[in-house]
């Protein structure tokens, strides 16, 4: 812990304590628009949250028909829009310390005034801390989520979909499935070609199977030299076809580059499609399952688990 006697001074230690507490009061109470927003502001670190703030505290001084707000955070674009747009426009870079923290723009029917200008600077003056802060939280969550070797979402950020899925299909009796996919003897591409070309093919595997998939579908790093995909809204049939271009495509990719030599991979896939009332984890295992016995069947093969028996 850090040593602070030096830190403390002599003083008149009860007057002091009642400035802090009516200095207290006033930054709970003041109608200081600029305290008030700071104050509201430190409530949250959602970026969303601190937009609509930004928007509200905004509108009451320098009314504007919307506002749109973008950036792109740890390689996602994220967008706040608020209102309708009008022909006038006022835009903004949200900069701080040489870094860039997304642009703000305002749009009005009628042209803003200098002094409108001014004030909506500084409003931004005093939401850019915050903002860059609520930025940091985004990109810091999302490294979380995401695996550093591929660069497409891990096993954690699978677990938090597998449960949110599972709770959806639950609630609207859909279908969603899963693919669990392992390369196949991939110690021996390691063991042949070393740990580095080992990384590159994992890379590349992961890109082809986000190449192969449709938007909504999501491919996760499970671990190792094994990934998961998952498919909302498909059934079994369409899961197998999904499984069976996955494999298709992990054969064919052009790996021989990076060797100089020919270098093929084969993957085998295990799909599970959800069952009413099931978890994540019972869901996995089946998809687990029908992986097993791909691999039991000969590898480079899919095996859906049957709905029923
Ligand atoms: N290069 C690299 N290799 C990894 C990574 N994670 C796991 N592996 C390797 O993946 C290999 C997995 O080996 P096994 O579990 O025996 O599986 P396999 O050789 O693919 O055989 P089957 O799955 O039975 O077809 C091991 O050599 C691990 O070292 C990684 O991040 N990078």
């Amino acid at each position: 812990m850090k040593h602070i006697s030096s830190m403390t001074r002599p003083g008149n230690q009860p007057q002091k304590l009642a400035a802090l507490k009516q200095a207290w009061q006033e930054w709970n109470n003041s109608p200081d628009v600029l305290i008030r927003l700071a104050r509201r502001l430190a409530t949250t670190l959602s970026l969303e949250d601190q937009l609509g703030v930004l928007a509200e505290e905004m509108a009451d001084i320098v009314p504007f028909e919307a506002m749109m707000y973008r950036h792109t955070i740890a390689r996602q674009e994220f967008v706040f829009r608020t209102g309708m747009g009008g022909p006038h426009r006022a835009e903004y870079r949200l900069n701080l310390e040489g870094e860039l923290y997304g642009y703000l723009e305002l749009h009005r029917r009628t042209r803003f005034s200098e002094e409108e200008l001014e004030a909506i600077e500084v409003f931004i003056g005093a939401a850019i801390c915050p903002i860059r802060n609520a930025c940091r939280f985004i990109a810091l969550e999302q490294m979380a989520l995401t695996d550093t070797l591929t660069g497409v979402p891990n096993r954690r950020a699978l677990d938090e979909d597998l449960g949110r899925i599972c709770h959806l299909a639950d609630r609207h009796n859909e279908s969603h499935s899963l693919i669990l996919v392992d390369l196949d003897h991939f110690k021996a591409v390691n063991d042949t070609h070393g740990h580095l070309i080992g990384d590159q093919v994992l890379r590349m595997s992961a890109d082809g199977l986000t190449r192969t998939l449709r938007n909504s579908d999501r491919v996760y790093r499970f671990g190792g030299e094994e990934f998961a995909v998952l498919l909302p809204h498909t059934d079994a049939p369409h899961a197998r076809e999904a499984a069976e271009r996955i494999r298709l495509a992990l054969a064919s990719l052009a790996l021989d580059r990076l060797v100089g030599a020919p270098l093929r991979i084969t993957a085998s896939c295990g799909v599970a499609t959800h069952l009413a009332g099931e978890g994540p984890e019972q869901w996995l295992a089946r998809a687990d399952e029908a992986l097993y016995r791909a691999k039991q069947a000969g590898r480079n093969q899919t095996r859906v688990f049957p709905a029923i028996g």
